[in-house]
């Protein structure tokens, strides 16, 4: 555990976890949640975007067989605790909401609004929000006490933190029980504080950003830019390759969201990232980025 919040009160038994929106977060929380154990329903507006999940759950999983990582039996209990539904109030019967869709307060509310009159009274209602403030999220919600950000880092699967970030009037047995599903993933959890972007993308959007700049103004290609912070800094994907991944609209509502929150220039978003964003060029997701994923070897688009 990084941070100050560790002292234990109390924490809620959970077993059922719903996780709303099956993009590429959505579809690794579900991963991990279910091979951890607990059951999955996982929910998406798009019934084309729960098949892909679970597909792309089951090559996951797959892999991790062939590498000797779980077992055959792991897997086939792990998929078998996953169900799927395109009906949202269909996770009233959860212990844990994790909303993990679009990265756009508006959805976000909309998904909220919907949900609250069907969970049950004892249900912890959490975001995977990159940014966004949970205390206001909270405050539009019936139990800002049993709500908190519960914030996965990409690819789920691989990625060890997870931040947690208590709004102002988050509870200590919803923190705790937070806490214990961390803990029981075999992932550690950062405390973070309600501010803009958190811990991990305060500091790690500015540099992508930063590094679209570096594009922009021409000090660098695409590609020199990501190999001078791969073998320069070690970085294990240069930013812009990063950035791909993560998705070009989600490090915009980002910097979008650190640019209003805090009020400084230095998080002005840098104008070729909108175009990008703009375009439809969202990154990996929709084929092209600052690299064209349409065929096998990746192509730098500038
Ligand atoms: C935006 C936000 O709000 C917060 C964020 O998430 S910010 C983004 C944080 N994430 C990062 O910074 C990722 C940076 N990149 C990396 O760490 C690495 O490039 C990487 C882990 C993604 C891939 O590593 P790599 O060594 O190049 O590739 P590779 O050897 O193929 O994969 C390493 C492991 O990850 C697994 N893996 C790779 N991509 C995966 C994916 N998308 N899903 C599941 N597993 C994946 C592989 O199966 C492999 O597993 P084993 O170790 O069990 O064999
Ligand atoms: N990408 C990343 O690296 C990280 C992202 N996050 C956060 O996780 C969240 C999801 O991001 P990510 O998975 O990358 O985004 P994606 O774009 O991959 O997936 C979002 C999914 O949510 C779906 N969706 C949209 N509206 C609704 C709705 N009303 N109900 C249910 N599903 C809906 C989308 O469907 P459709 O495509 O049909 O619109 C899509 O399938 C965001 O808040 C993001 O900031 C957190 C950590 C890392």
């Amino acid at each position: 555990m990084l941070g100050t919040n560790n002292g234990r009160d109390g924490q809620m038994d959970i077993a059922k976890i719903g996780v709303v929106g099956a993009g590429q977060m959505g579809n690794g929380i579900a991963h991990v949640m279910a091979l951890a154990g607990y059951d999955v329903l996982l929910n998406d507006i798009s019934g084309e975007a729960l098949k892909n999940a679970v597909d792309l759950i089951r090559k996951n999983l797959d892999r991790q067989v062939s590498r000797e990582k779980i077992s055959q039996d792991d897997m086939d209990a792990a998929m078998a605790r996953i169900t799927t539904t395109q009906t949202l109030t269909d996770l009233g019967a959860t212990d844990l909401v994790i909303e993990a869709a679009t990265e756009r307060e508006p959805v976000k509310q909309a998904i909220f609004d919907e949900l609250l009159p069907h969970l049950q009274p004892h249900t912890i209602l959490t975001s995977n929000t990159s940014s966004i403030s949970i205390t206001r999220l909270a405050s539009r919600t019936d139990r800002p006490e049993k709500f908190m950000g519960f914030h996965f880092m990409n690819p789920v699967p691989v990625m060890q933190l997870v931040e947690l970030i208590r709004g102002i009037a988050t509870d200590r047995e919803t923190y705790d029980s937070c806490l214990a599903v961390v803990e029981k993933l075999g992932k550690t959890a950062a405390s973070a504080e309600d501010f803009p972007a958190f811990i991990v993308n305060r500091i790690l959007m500015p540099m992508i950003n930063e590094a679209v700049y570096t594009l922009y103004e021409g000090v660098g290609n695409v590609k020199s830019i990501d190999e001078s912070l791969k073998l320069g800094a070690n970085h294990p994907m240069g930013p812009l390759e990063l950035a791909d991944f993560i998705g070009l609209d989600t490090c915009l509502a980002i910097m979008n969201v650190l640019h209003d929150g805090l009020a400084d220039t230095k998080y002005r978003p840098c104008p070729l990232l909108t175009k990008y964003v703009e375009a439809g060029w969202l990154g990996r997701k929709t084929g092209r980025g600052f690299y064209d994923y349409r065929d096998e070897t990746p192509v730098p688009t500038r």
